[in-house]
């Protein structure tokens, strides 16, 4: 088996006299896509803070290809290969999609690098190419010049996903990547997180779509209360009792 280029091990997060996550253990390999699902409040966002970094664990270590990462910053777990999306929109409204994508691959570089300093992002032709084809891969090459505002919410998404894979990314978090787009959307995403998978990033991706998370992922990973249910193919976790309890009443 491969190296995991993502791996938590015994996480566990405290936080007001609550047990948020208890002893959660899982890996992600290069060109694998772990889906991580679980009713409402089972954890999964502040489990994917955690591995990227964004809150610190109470119990447990977080690696990335082998790197104990867990007292780094999000900041430098980015530089080391770990990119994320966020539930909320990170968008610069304002701005073009070729100019917040072009940000993102100034951030990327090695530069010292600030969105507050001016007004618009500065023109280097490495990074006009690099922006490119970045929307090319998310299929938005023609919206490049749509001021991200008035782009549509299914294309909000695409250009969220080319701004995290500027960093040219070996482990990528998607937190709800489809959350609240069209069916037609939903099919577009999909295809292109298989394709970012395929080429070779290790993804962990929360999803409530699911027949996504199902048809997508190559092993799913189901939280409950905070704790790991059960791990296994996407059919596996389908089958297993305890999960279909977890899900009682929802539809799996
Ligand atoms: N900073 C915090 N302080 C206290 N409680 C928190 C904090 N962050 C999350 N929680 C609680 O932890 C639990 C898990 O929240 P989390 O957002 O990780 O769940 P989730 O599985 O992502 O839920 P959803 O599917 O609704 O997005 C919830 O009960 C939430 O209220």
């Amino acid at each position: 088996m491969t190296a995991a280029v993502i791996s938590g091990r015994a996480i566990g997060w405290r936080v007001g006299g609550a047990q948020i996550l208890d002893d959660v253990t899982l890996d992600v390999g290069a060109g694998e896509l772990l889906g991580i699902i679980g009713p409402n409040g089972a954890g999964k966002s502040s489990l994917v803070n955690i591995l990227s970094g964004v809150t610190r664990p109470t119990t447990g270590t977080v690696h990335l290809a082998g790197d104990d990462v867990t007292r780094r910053s999000a900041t430098r777990r980015a530089r080391l290969g770990l990119s994320r999306s966020f539930q909320t929109s990170a968008l610069f409204d304002g701005l073009t999609a070729g100019e917040n994508v072009h940000l993102a691959v100034q951030a990327s570089g090695s530069a010292p690098f600030s969105p507050f300093r001016t007004a618009r992002p500065r023109r280097t032709p490495d990074a006009g190419e690099g922006v490119e084809a970045l929307l090319h891969r998310v299929r938005i090459r023609g919206r490049g010049a749509t001021l991200a505002r008035d782009l549509s919410h299914g294309d909000r998404r695409k250009l969220e996903l080319a701004m995290a894979l500027a960093s040219n990314p070996k482990a990528l978090l998607l937190d709800e990547p489809m959350a609240g787009v069209s069916a037609e959307d939903v099919d577009g995403l999909t295809e292109i997180i298989g394709e970012v998978r395929d080429s070779g990033v290790a993804v962990a991706m929360v999803e409530h779509h699911m027949h996504v998370v199902l048809g997508l992922a190559d092993r799913v990973a189901v939280l409950h209360h905070g704790q790991l249910l059960a791990t296994g193919s996407p059919r596996a976790v389908t089958h297993d009792e305890r999960v279909q309890q977890a899900y009682l009443g929802e539809a799996l």
